[in-house]
C-alpha cells in the first residue's frame, strides 16, 4: 500500500474515534434531557429545537462545503436514536435503560 495512503488512514483512524468519543458525550447529554424530560411529563420528540438545529447545522455544512442534505441525514440518524431512547427512559424509568447505543 502507498505510503501516502497509510498515512492517511492513520489520520482518518483518528477523526473516526474523535467521533466516537464526541457521539458518547452527546448521548450523555441527551440521556439527561430524556430523563429530565421524562420526570416533567415532556415527549421525546421537539420539533421546533429539531427545525432550529436543521437550519443550523445546514449552514454550518454549507460554509464548510459540505452538503446540507447529508448533514441532515447525519442528523437525522442520532435523533431518531435519542427519541427512542427517550421513549425507552419514559417507559421504563431512568434506573433501568441501557446506555444509547445505535443497537439500543
Ligand atoms: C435531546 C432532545 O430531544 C430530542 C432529541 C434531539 C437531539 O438529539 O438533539 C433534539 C430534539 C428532540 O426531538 C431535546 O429536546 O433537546
Amino acid at each position: 500500500m502507498p505510503a501516502e495512503i497509510l498515512r492517511l488512514r492513520h489520520s482518518i483512524d483518528n477523526i473516526d474515534g474523535a467521533l466516537m468519543y464526541l457521539l458518547a458525550e452527546r448521548f450523555k447529554c441527551t440521556r439527561r434531557v430524556g430523563e429530565l424530560k421524562a420526570a416533567g411529563g415532556l415527549p421525546p420528540e421537539d420539533l421546533t429545537r429539531e427545525r432550529e438545529q436543521i437550519a443550523r447545522l445546514g449552514q454550518i455544512a454549507a460554509d464548510a462545503g459540505l452538503d446540507p442534505a447529508l448533514a441532515e441525514d447525519f442528523r437525522s440518524f442520532i435523533v431518531t436514536q435519542v427519541k427512542h431512547h427517550h421513549a425507552l427512559i419514559a417507559a421504563r424509568g431512568d434506573g433501568d435503560v441501557p446506555p444509547l447505543d445505535i443497537y439500543s
